[in-house]
């Protein structure tokens, strides 16, 4: 487990004082990839450089296992950090080496031996899928390919924890996909904690467990993903989940009443349960109403699928009332009835 307890960085600018990390309290369990998320300048960078300590705290305590990083003298803490990989938003390649030297290089600082060295760097470039890319150099590669060869440069040693600094913020959205995607596969093949900070939320939507909110240095929201997305507390919070949800739903919500006064309207929310993608079609199955999805906007998350359909429901009475026992009967899923029967 990473534990992290009132960790605070105060830079001094101009004589002024700016508390970038403000009495920052997380824990992280072993295997999580945890996302934290802020805009600009609400201290995410900063706090990720704290956890090795690229960034030295003004106060606080970061324990990873059983390590108390914020207390180690200078040579401990270059041991303990091959042990915390680190990938950046720009990559922070070396240009003038090739993109097996740039991930071996870890490994001759760590003074391993070279056939040693050669055998990792094959395994490490086969498993970020840079087969035939070894002898390019940086400046001949794509974006992603780039943070790849950064991906396998800081699994070299074989660390238990990787902090990701905006890894994807530099690429398309296309490449996005692709290197999350990888870093999931990373996650669950090497068991490997990932703590990642982003400014966009289809990056936590898309591979994170948990999430963390930052606001002028403190967490202000902190929860599995689906929770936070289900019941965003924070207008921050809620801003965030507009992005990815871009919905305007409830503007609509009085045009969809006159626009379709027959039956009745529901609006169904999923809360996570994948097996209720079929609930509509189950609906239409069992019952003799005829179903007319009016507005939806579902995503996916790591837990299931989260959003809401607004749906016209015709038939008679009764039907209508067991298809609506039936939606109301179901796990994860929440009925709001929007108009009833007339
Ligand atoms: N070396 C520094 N000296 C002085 N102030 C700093 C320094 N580094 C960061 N800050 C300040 O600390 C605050 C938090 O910055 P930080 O970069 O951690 O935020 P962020 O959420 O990562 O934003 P961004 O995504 O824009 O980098 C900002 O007000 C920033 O100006």
């Amino acid at each position: 487990m990473i534990s992290i307890e009132g960790l605070s960085k105060v830079f001094s600018l101009n004589k002024k004082d700016i508390k970038a990390v403000d009495s920052l309290t997380l824990n992280i369990e072993d295997g999580d990839i945890y996302g934290v998320i802020g805009y600009s300048g609400a201290g995410k960078s900063t706090f990720v450089r704290l956890i090795n300590r690229l960034e030295e705290p003004t106060s606080g305590k970061v324990t990873i296992g059983d390590q108390i990083i914020t207390e180690l003298n200078k040579s401990d803490l270059r041991v303990a950090r091959q042990d915390i990989g680190m990938i950046f938003q720009h990559f922070n390649l070396l240009w003038s080496r090739t993109v097996e030297d740039n991930i071996g290089f870890p490994l001759e600082i760590a003074g391993v031996d070279k056939q040693e060295r050669k055998r990792r760097v094959k395994e490490l470039i086969g498993l970020v899928g840079l087969e035939g890319r070894e002898k390019s150099y940086p400046s001949q590669l794509s974006g992603g390919q780039k943070q790849r060869v950064g991906i396998a440069r800081a699994l070299a040693n074989s660390p238990k924890v990787l902090l990701c600094d905006e890894a994807t913020s530099a690429l398309d959205p296309e490449t996005t996909n692709q290197i999350l995607s990888l870093l999931q596969d990373i996650n669950e093949k090497l068991n490997l904690t990932i703590i990642l900070i982003t400014h966009e939320m289809h990056v936590i939507r898309k591979i994170c467990n948990r999430v963390a909110v930052m606001e002028q240095g403190k967490v202000v929201e902190e929860g599995q993903v689906l929770d936070v997305f289900t019941n965003p507390k924070q207008s921050v919070t809620r801003k965030f989940v507009e992005q990815v949800m871009s919905s305007n739903e409830d503007s609509d919500m009085s045009t969809i009443v006159e626009n379709y006064p027959n039956g009745v309207l529901y609006r169904i929310h999923f809360l996570g349960e994948t097996t209720n993608q079929t609930l509509i079609s189950q609906i239409a199955k069992q019952f003799s109403v005829d179903l007319n999805i009016i507005q939806g906007n579902i995503t996916q998350t790591q837990a299931g699928s989260y959003g809401a359909l607004v749906v016209q429901v015709t038939g008679n009475d009764s039907e209508i009332e067991r298809a609506r026992s039936f939606i109301e009967s179901q796990e994860s899923v929440e009925l709001e009835v929007i108009q009833h029967a007339k």
